[in-house]
């Protein structure tokens, strides 16, 4: 070694460890500037939401990001609107187009990719207390502007000094009760930021002097109406943000093909059917959903509900029954049938008079052969003899042979050709149409199919319905109970062509009815067995209730007179002693006849009334009158089922004739008043005439 390499040595390190600090220095200088700009723009967005604790909304700033060791959230905000995941961005001028967000050159929507993501694990965990999936909103507010409505996916995009409107017109989702326990899980999943790590340099640290505001704030009169929107809004009930844990989870579920969600009346299925049609809509962006069941008037009050649940979803998600969805599909297609129920019942009788004799020596009842042949043979399709003497007539106790199938063959030969000669169809023909259509031209565009009230549906519309759905994951939704089977001639969904496999859950909590309901409605179909079509013959479940409320009034009279002024005068009690509304009572009917019967006895009083089948959801203060069948899936706060058959409030005895059409239909008499007793929330009125 020469004389001076030493010191060139050391001069060499100096220079090299200069280098390390100043590079440090830059970078902790361009990492300070960046904070600095965070730190300022979370204060100013601190400052914005204020006003919003006025309306009850509780503000959690500077949260860590859940998983992430370094990156954090600027604001959680929970209250009546729901939960917001706020992430505020100063950037100059931030480009939205085509679906993807750019920072000068920079193509930046990962960021959104990375905050919806966020949103969507927070519902997974918030879905552990209840929060129903849609109430989580990813928010970026870009800092210090005004007049942004955007959204990428599922990530909404406003002006900052727009948030508290935006925040503030969601309204009055959340009750008190469901924030405070939103709350309490959501500081549990978003951690405190901690101190950051210790600076390990022989610097002494800057002293940092106080910030500039961020100018430009939205206007005090701005932010006063939109606090005092949010506070008047009115509440919707709370089952559209907030469900039971069990709920908000079986909402998000992912089935690998179709799905069936069980439970007895009252446990929350067309709850978890409608959230389910808003998660799905909101998890795709392409595509609707279709909400579908029996009954023509359920789908416009199904829609009214949604329209409150998820407002922003109304255009992609569409409700109709099976019969208007088949009366589209043929109409699309150019298919145009003769539809005529009047004349379809003639020619039924005149098909009747030519071939019943046969018939009537095994059972009387024309109506039983009437649901064979619709129920059993055209719900399902049958087109041949030899396929009738193989189907299985689930749910029919009467057995048929060989030779008996085919007079009623003949008594269905019957009728089909008098329809043909008249150019005529009948609804189970329009749903046939539909299916063959379908094979020629399916129908596309929709993501999955919801179906309420599945055990209503023939087999031939379940295949319709999976038609469209195809199978794949989530696709079809069939929500039902078998209890509430109201129609004959069921099928299994095997036979439909419908593989669930082990995808089946079962809703055991009653959120409806008072125990004391509950019980009345029990012991009307104890002792009877249905058929689900899951094909299991099962005891119903026995779900449990929370509530209690007056027992059920099961009246007998002696006459007409009396049973009719005693149905009026508890319908006057019900308003002015109970305090019900008028439009909260449902008169429920076993048949068309005594629906008109029940009209005439409340005009005849001067007690406005409602036709259940011009009900759309919307409140009216009159009170509502239908046949049982037409309030499936309704309920209401107080229920009449007037001039009831005195046989089905009797304990069901077992019979010597358990196989006959008299004990099945009696069997489905007790479903459909049990169904009837179930609509009620709170009361419950039953009138029969004895008989002389
Ligand atoms: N998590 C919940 N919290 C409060 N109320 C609820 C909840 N879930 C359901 N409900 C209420 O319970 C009632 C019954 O719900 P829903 O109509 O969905 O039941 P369902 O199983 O479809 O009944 P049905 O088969 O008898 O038609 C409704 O009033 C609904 O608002």
């Amino acid at each position: 070694m020469s004389a001076g390499d030493s010191a060139a040595d050391e001069a060499d390190r100096q220079r090299q460890l200069a280098e390390a600090h100043e590079q440090a220095a830059r970078e902790a200088r361009q990492l300070s500037m960046n904070y600095e700009a965070a730190a300022a723009s979370e204060k100013a967005t601190a400052r914005t939401l204020a006003p919003l604790s006025a309306a009850g909304y509780c503000l959690l700033p500077d949260r860590g990001w859940p998983g992430s060791r370094s990156a954090n959230v600027d604001m959680i905000v929970i209250g009546p609107g729901g939960v917001f995941i706020v992430d505020t961005k100063s950037w100059a001028s931030p480009v939205i187009a085509g679906g993807r967000v750019f920072r000068g050159q920079a193509d930046v929507t990962d960021e959104f990719d990375r905050l919806a993501d966020l949103a969507w694990k927070t519902e997974a965990v918030l879905a552990e207390v209840g929060l129903a999936p849609g109430e989580v909103h990813p928010v970026v507010a870009f800092a210090g502007r005004r007049g942004v409505d955007e959204t990428i996916g599922s990530v909404e995009i406003v002006g900052e000094n727009d948030l508290v409107k935006h925040i503030a017109r969601h309204g009055r989702r959340l009750s008190q009760t469901s924030i405070d326990r939103v709350l309490a899980k959501a500081i549990d999943y978003f951690p405190v930021v901690g101190a950051p790590t210790p600076v390990l340099a022989l610097v002494p640290e800057p002293v940092v002097a106080e910030r500039d505001e961020i100018a430009e704030l939205p206007s005090p009169e701005d932010v006063q109406d939109a606090v005092l929107e949010s506070l008047m809004a009115e509440p919707i009930e709370e089952w559209m943000a907030f469900l039971s844990p069990d709920q908000a989870k079986l909402v998000r579920r992912s089935f690998n093909g179709p799905s069936r969600i069980r439970g007895a009346a009252g446990t929350g299925k067309t709850v978890v059917g409608l959230h389910r049609a808003a998660y799905l809509a909101r998890s795709n962006p392409h595509g609707k959903v279709l909400v579908t069941t029996f009954v023509n008037t359920l789908p416009q009050v199904l829609k009214n509900l949604f329209g409150r649940l998820a407002p922003e979803l109304a255009d992609r998600v569409e409700f109709a029954s099976v019969h208007q969805l088949a009366n589209r599909i043929l109409r699309e297609r150019g298919v145009k049938l003769r539809l005529d129920p009047t004349r379809t019942d003639l020619l039924f009788n005149q098909a009747w008079d030519e071939a019943s004799r046969p018939l009537i020596a095994i059972e009387p009842d024309r109506t039983y052969w009437e649901e064979e042949i619709r129920h059993v043979i055209k719900g399902r399709g049958l087109t041949t003899l030899e396929q009738y003497r193989d189907c299985a007539r689930t749910g029919r106790s009467r057995k048929l042979g060989p030779n008996q199938r085919a007079d009623v063959w003949k008594l269905y030969l019957a009728y089909d050709r008098r329809l043909r000669e008249s150019r005529l169809c009948d609804f189970e023909d329009q749903i046939l149409s539909a299916e063959l259509a379908l094979r020629s031209t399916p129908l596309t565009g929709y993501l999955a199919v919801i179906v309420d009230e599945a055990q209503d549906l023939s087999c031939a519309m379940i295949r319709m319905l999976a038609a469209i759905a195809g199978d794949g994951p989530d696709a079809l939704t069939l929500i039902g109970d078998g209890q509430q089977t109201i129609y004959p001639g069921g099928y299994t969904l095997t036979e439909a062509g419908v593989a669930l496999g082990n995808r089946g859950v079962v809703m055991e909590i009653n959120y409806r009815n008072t125990a004391e309901i509950l019980d009345a409605a029990r012991s009307i179909v104890e002792g009877s067995s249905f058929t689900d079509i899951e094909g299991t013959s099962t005891a119903a479940t026995a779900p449990t209730t929370p509530r209690h409320g007056p027992t059920p009034e099961l009246m007998s009279f002696g006459s007409l007179a009396a049973h009719d002024a005693a149905m009026v005068r508890h319908v006057r009690e019900a308003v002015t002693v109970v305090g019900t509304d008028l439009g909260d009572l449902a008169v429920l009917c076993f048949t068309r006849r005594d629906v008109a019967r029940s009209m005439r006895v409340f005009a005849d009083a001067g007690i406005p009334t409602l036709e259940l089948t011009k009900y759309d959801g919307r409140t009216s203060n009159a009170l509502k009158i239908g046949t049982i069948k037409r309030s499936k899936g309704l309920e209401f706060k107080q229920v009449l089922a007037p001039w009831v058959d005195p046989a089905l409030l009797r304990r069901r005895l077992g019979r010597s004739d358990e196989s006959s059409a008299q004990s099945e239909r009696e069997d489905r008499d007790r479903r459909e008043l049990f169904v009837a007793i179930t609509r009620a929330r709170d009361e419950v009125w039953v009138g029969s005439v004895a008989r002389k």
